[in-house]
């Protein structure tokens, strides 16, 4: 489903000098991948790849092919793959806590009418439909986090990219993610998650350990 080939990237770190942070990194997801966990010390570079995934980063050599098709580099082209295939869970949620979860859910759609039953739609999912007039700021650490999965969700995205999505959550908020997210990949879609937690590592199809520059499969 989609592929990452010899990706190479180097950043500058704030004294200025260049670091690699991945050389000749490769990854695969194929469609019979319901969830892949990539683990990692912090600052191996997991958030960085999720957002070359995410198609927010096109600064790398190598190649990004989606379904076997090569994607184009320009943010715009990236901007159309995102939109039509990628759903994107922030670790901070990065939600608006003054405006309604319903409102953080449609955000930035022009159609009101479709992006409400959109949202709402997405909201239902995530069981929170109850909650959908109710400002973000009122919400529990769970409930906000579940609102984060319900914008990513809200296009129906193939893939969904999670970076750390159960970090400032409870063990039994994180099992309520974790089945959340079982439930998501029954009706098809498909998560690469960053994570330091053993739980979700070991809730994942796969696990793939960034260390080095690059990706290693783990048992
Ligand atoms: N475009 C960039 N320019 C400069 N430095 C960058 C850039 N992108 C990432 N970095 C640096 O690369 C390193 C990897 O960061 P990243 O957030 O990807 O790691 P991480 O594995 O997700 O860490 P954590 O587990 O703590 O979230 C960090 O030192 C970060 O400051």
């Amino acid at each position: 489903m989609i592929q990452l080939t010899s990706i190479t990237k180097v950043i500058r770190e704030p004294n200025g000098h260049p670091r690699t942070l991945f050389a000749d990194l490769h990854f695969r997801l194929g469609d019979q991948d319901r969830s892949v966990a990539i683990l990692g010390r912090s600052g191996s570079g997991k958030s960085s790849l999720l957002r070359l995934l995410a198609g927010l980063d096109t600064a790398y050599r190598g190649e990004y092919l989606a379904d076997g098709m090569l994607l184009p580099r320009s943010a715009a082209g990236m901007a159309r793959h995102r939109a039509a295939a990628v759903g994107i869970i922030t670790q901070r949620y990065d939600l608006l806590p003054e405006r309604t979860v319903l409102q953080n859910v449609r955000l930035g759609r022009a159609d009101k009418q479709a992006a409400t039953e959109e949202a709402l739609r997405s909201l239902e999912l995530v069981r929170l439909r109850g909650l959908a007039a109710t400002r973000v700021r009122h919400l529990s650490g769970g409930e906000a986090q579940r609102v984060a999965i319900a914008r990513a969700l809200v296009k129906r995205p193939r893939l969904v990219l999670a970076d750390e999505p159960t970090g400032a959550l409870d063990a039994s908020t994180e099992g309520e993610v974790l089945e959340l997210f079982a439930r998501l990949q029954d009706l098809g879609h498909r998560f690469v998650i960053a994570t330091h937690s053993p739980t979700i590592a070991a809730s994942c199809d796969r696990r793939l350990l960034l260390q080095d520059n690059a990706l290693a499969e783990l048992p």
